[in-house]
């Protein structure tokens, strides 16, 4: 497929995926929320990860904060990402405790405001992480992914490709967000795994 036919594709399928999680009702994604974080309880990239970035679920994602405080209780530190300032598209991960105070970012998501973030000891950049849960749109037999679409983990886990210490990447989706087969883009990052509430996907598995 070239480029301009693909873009139009993943348009196409990112619209129909989204509306796909959003018509799940509450009591579905309570459910899906409660079996997701019972999956993600066994994997031993959890249970042995001193620090995990999550997000806070918008949209149908589907939630894995019914985790925080098992990982709190094992002393597991939790941060969220942040929309880096006057850096286009990429992302802070910042400490998320009870004294965190929160702001709405630009896409209406809740996050640790910019202030907080912007202090040091706050913050972490994604390659200090042992385990980053990545909110997927999408995702495929290969544990390809597709996100929002703005590129913000790409971009942020571009080092990835270079050596150096390499964090444990699980995608995270609604069984439902699950297609045939995802175009691959030169620029993506490829997922250990995606864990949805149903099954777990590692690449290479089929
Ligand atoms: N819960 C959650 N937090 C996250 C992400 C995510 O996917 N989920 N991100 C992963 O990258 C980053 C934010 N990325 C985003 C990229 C695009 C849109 C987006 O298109 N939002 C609107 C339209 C634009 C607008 O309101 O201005 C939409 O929902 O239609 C939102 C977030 C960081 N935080
Ligand atoms: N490392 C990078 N450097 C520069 N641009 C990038 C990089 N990674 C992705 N992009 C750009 O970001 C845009 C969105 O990419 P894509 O559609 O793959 O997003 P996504 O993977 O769905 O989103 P996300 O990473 O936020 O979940 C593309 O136009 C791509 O060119």
């Amino acid at each position: 497929m070239d480029s301009l036919h693909s873009a139009d594709h993943k348009r196409t399928l990112r619209r129909e995926l989204r509306q796909r999680r959003q018509a799940l009702t509450p009591r579905e994604q309570r459910e899906a929320a409660f079996r997701l974080c019972r999956q993600l309880k066994r994997l031993p990239e959890i249970r042995r990860a001193r620090r995990i970035s999550l997000y806070l679920p918008v949209k149908g994602e589907i939630d894995p904060t019914p985790l925080i405080p098992w990982l709190r209780q094992r002393g597991i530190s939790v941060y969220l990402p942040v929309l880096r300032p006057f850096s286009a598209n990429s992302l802070w991960f910042v400490a998320y405790h009870s004294g965190t105070p929160m702001i709405k970012n630009r896409f209406g998501i809740a996050e640790p405001d910019t202030r907080f973030a912007a202090r040091r000891p706050n913050r972490l950049p994604a390659w200090a992480l042992d385990t980053l849960v990545v909110p997927l749109v999408g995702f495929d037999a290969q544990a390809n992914r597709m996100g929002m679409g703005g590129g913000f983990y790409d971009r942020s886990l571009a080092f990835m490709r270079r050596p150096g210490p390499k964090p444990t990447l699980l995608g995270v989706a609604h069984a439902c967000q699950q297609v045939d087969a995802l175009p691959v883009e030169p620029w993506d990052i490829p997922l250990s795994a995606v864990v949805s509430d149903r099954h777990i996907v590692r690449p290479g598995s089929v």
